[in-house]
């Protein structure tokens, strides 16, 4: 299988500048992070907040740059050193963030929302665009009817699904998921963990999915990354790891982890499965 996404030794410091009592510092948030994703698979991130797993979201998505490093998309070397996204690399990679209620513009029409990204990096014809937003929210579990409503009647979970279609519009190979589910209720998690399961077979989609649950981790990830201090100090296969975690910080991490809710949501999926 072909490898999509390729980091090599990620370095990102932010300087803090000093001020009259405070001295200048550095916050070496990435301390040299190597990893590499599959096509079709999901790799998740996990670690306590302040670990550096947003961070290394924005050098991916090149919303941030990095200080030192390389980032091979599809084997190409891209330019990690601007955070500057150009439009080849957002047909490629698309983010998608925790809070579904300030990813979308109040004022916009869910259509228009959708439209957009086809406005902005493309020149495909109106009806087109229409069309093509259409599909989208029905491959999310939406409906036409949503089309011309605003964000703010839709709910959490719809919110969350309207995100994931937007970032779908380009028809990207890639998707960073910053936290996706957290600010979901359990149930509604689950409906949309399955969404993303779905929509990652139907679309061979490969998934960076960032989160600090390790049984939503548990549930969908392929590898896990297990990031403390902006290292990566555990890397392998989701059962490696989860069958014996290696570093004394994953232990803990683990130790303090219910495990109850994933075989909910493995049961859930099954059952799903089977009625269909
Ligand atoms: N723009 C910034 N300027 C200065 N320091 C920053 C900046 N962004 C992040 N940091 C620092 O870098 C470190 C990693 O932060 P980051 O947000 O990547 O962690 P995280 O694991 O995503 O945490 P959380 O889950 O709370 O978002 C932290 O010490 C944070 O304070």
């Amino acid at each position: 299988m072909s490898v999509i996404l390729e980091a090599r030794n990620l370095v990102r410091d932010y300087h803090i500048p000093g001020g009259l009592i405070k001295k200048a510092k550095t916050v070496h948030a990435l301390k040299g992070v190597s990893f590499s994703v599959e096509q079709g698979k999901t790799l998740a991130i996990v670690g306590e907040s302040g670990c550096g797993k947003s961070t290394l979201g924005r050098i991916l998505t090149l919303i941030d740059p990095a200080t030192s490093g390389e980032l091979l998309i599809e084997g190409k070397k891209i330019d990690i050193s601007k955070g500057d996204m150009t439009p080849e690399m957002r047909r490629k990679v698309q983010i998608v963030f925790q809070n579904p209620y300030g990813s979308l513009n109040p004022r916009q029409k869910i259509g228009d929302i959708l439209m957009e990204p086809l406005v902005i990096n493309t020149d495909t014809p109106a009806d087109e665009r229409r069309d093509r937003a259409m599909t989208m929210l029905k491959k999310v579990g939406l409906t036409e009817l949503h089309f011309n409503r605003y964000p703010h009647m839709f709910s959490g979970g719809q919110r969350q699904r309207i995100a994931i279609a937007r970032a779908l519009m380009l028809n990207p190979k890639l998707l960073v998921l910053d936290e996706p589910v957290s600010a979901l209720d359990l149930s509604v998690q689950a409906q949309v963990l399955n969404l993303l399961a779905d929509l990652q077979d139907e679309l061979k989609l490969t998934y960076v999915f960032i989160s600090h649950d390790l049984s939503v981790v548990r549930y969908i990830a392929d590898d896990v990354m297990v990031m403390y201090f902006g290292e990566a100090v555990e890397y392998g296969s989701r059962d490696e790891v989860f069958a014996d975690p290696k570093h004394s910080y994953t232990k803990t991490l683990f130790a303090a982890t219910p495990r109850a809710d994933v075989e909910s949501i493995k049961a859930r999926l099954a059952k799903k499965k089977q009625a269909a």
